[in-house]
């Protein structure tokens, strides 16, 4: 059972004191692993994957029977800026292609065998321009949350959370910035594909608003409120409930990894339950995912977001998945181990 959300602290808390993977599972995983008809690693990282997946599902055999992918949308008053490449009005425009099930993450959940939810939150009410205030009120950010917490489906076994905003790479690039440190310009990219002179306006932008808010900024969800938006504090707040949930999580591009850091730097272990699906073309993504201690299980020249890259790395969770529970032991097939 997901308690409901009633303020912020207590999302610190309940994020504090979630129970990690099942450690009897795990150890029963890895004996299985070690019995199947394969040169020991031979299979390479799918064998960790599986290896985690059975950990959090809490049973030494698994299945992915019902996966769940949830895109949310917001809109960013730092657009004002002249961040993006292309203007606001495409958030909810694609909103409406979401529905209509036109755009790349339909067709991506839909092989994956995933349902797909569409959340968009308050388009018509874009978050502040945060160089001149914080993005979000307290309250504001503790609504956008409790949109991400209750969207998870408790009986879902496997979750994507992605995301639709036009600009949100410049809140996502100052996330990271004033929590790992370094330049603006070490965690500032082309996003949807903003010029030369573009990116010189984007990362003072994404300076000014570090230079603001960083003084103000204890944890991870401080950052949020002050240098986030919507559907990045939607994001953490689903991440967070599948942890409270033990449902395993794949992680998507730079700015779904941007929400994730903001709860590893609120909780430690936050992320215990989160495999990167790909490292996106943004190019502060592998820094990004590096400084999380995650490695990417796709690199394919992605950064779409909308949850795509970590949809198509689904089917490679669910090829570990049925190697691990479905092969046999040497034992079984009367095979000689080595
Ligand atoms: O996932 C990524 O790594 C990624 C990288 C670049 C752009 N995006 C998508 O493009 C939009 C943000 O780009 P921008 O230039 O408007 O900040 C937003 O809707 C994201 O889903 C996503
Ligand atoms: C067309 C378009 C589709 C997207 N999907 C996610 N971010 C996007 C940004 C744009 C511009």
């Amino acid at each position: 059972m997901l308690p409901e959300l009633t303020d912020l602290d207590h999302f610190r808390t309940l994020l504090n004191d979630a129970p990690g993977a099942d450690t009897e599972a795990t150890s029963g995983a890895e004996e299985r692993n070690g019995q199947l008809t394969k040169p020991p690693g031979a299979l390479g990282r799918l064998e960790d994957l599986a290896i985690w997946y059975a950990g959090w599902r809490g049973t030494p055999r698994p299945e992915i029977r019902s996966p769940q992918v949830i895109v949310f949308a917001g809109n960013h008053g730092v657009t004002a800026q002249g961040v993006s490449a292309f203007p606001p009005e495409v958030t909810v425009q694609m909103v409406m292609n979401f529905q209509h099930g036109g755009a790349a993450i339909n067709q991506l959940a839909k092989l994956a065998g995933a349902r797909m939810d569409v959340h968009a939150l308050e388009l018509d009410r874009p978050t502040a321009d945060f160089t001149q205030a914080p993005a979000m009120s307290p309250d504001e950010l503790l609504a956008a949350v409790q949109t991400g917490w209750k969207a998870v489906d408790p009986q879902a076994d496997l979750l994507v959370v992605g995301e639709m905003g036009i600009g949100n790479t410049t809140p996502a690039a100052a996330l990271a910035c004033v929590l790992f440190g370094g330049d603006a310009g070490d965690w500032t990219g082309r996003g949807t594909g903003v010029d030369d002179a573009g990116l010189v306006n984007k990362t003072r932008v994404v300076a000014e608003g570090v230079a603001r808010h960083s003084g103000d900024i204890q944890d991870g969800l401080d950052a949020l409120a002050r240098l986030g938006g919507r559907e990045i504090a939607a994001m953490a707040g689903a991440i967070a409930a599948a942890r409270v949930l033990r449902i395993p999580v794949i992680l998507d591009g730079f700015i779904c990894t941007a929400a994730a850091a903001c709860l590893a730097r609120s909780a430690d272990g936050a992320l215990d339950h989160c495999v990167a699906g790909h490292q996106s073309a943004e190019g502060a993504h592998s820094t990004l995912l590096s400084a999380l201690g995650k490695e990417p299980m796709l690199s394919l020249g992605l950064r779409l977001g909308e949850g795509s890259g970590a949809a198509l790395a689904i089917q490679v969770l669910k090829g570990a998945i049925a190697c691990h529970s479905g092969m046999a032991t040497f034992a079984e097939a009367g095979v000689s181990d080595g």
